[in-house]
């Protein structure tokens, strides 16, 4: 069984390595979506994979240093592209949540990073 809870963010970002003629190059902003999927066995007793409340516990201080800061300046992330922005979030989401089987960023209704732990 699989289970997804969606968040969303407000940040600014550039993206340092491309070239200075993109338009991403500029500061810039996105209202991003993040859903993180767990994967495992209902519990008989709960029902839960993972109760939502205990993904929402795990992803609330990452939130907190993401959401209305400028990603360039987050420890990790001075290259905040929605790739590294999933690889930051799926390696400081592990280790409380197990399960988790995939982290998704949308910078975009119509463009998304999956990173599943590889
Ligand atoms: N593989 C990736 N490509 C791009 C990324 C990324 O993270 N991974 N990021 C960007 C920029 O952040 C850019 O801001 C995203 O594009 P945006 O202009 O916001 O979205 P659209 O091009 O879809 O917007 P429209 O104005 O509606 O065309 C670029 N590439
Ligand atoms: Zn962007």
């Amino acid at each position: 069984m699989k289970i997804t809870q969606a968040f969303t963010f407000e940040a600014a970002h550039r993206l340092p390595n491309v070239p200075a003629t993109h338009r991403c190059h500029r500061m810039h902003g996105h209202s991003y979506r993040v859903e993180l999927t767990l994967e495992g066995e209902v519990d008989p007793a709960t029902g839960f994979v993972v109760d939502f409340f205990d993904v929402e516990a795990a992803f609330g201080p990452l939130r907190e240093q993401l959401d209305h800061h400028t990603l360039n300046e987050v420890p990790g992330l001075a290259n905040p592209t929605a790739e590294h922005i999933a690889m930051w979030i799926w390696e400081r989401s592990k280790p409380a949540l197990p399960q988790l089987s995939a982290v998704k960023v949308f910078e975009t209704p119509y463009c998304w990073a999956e990173f599943s732990g590889a």
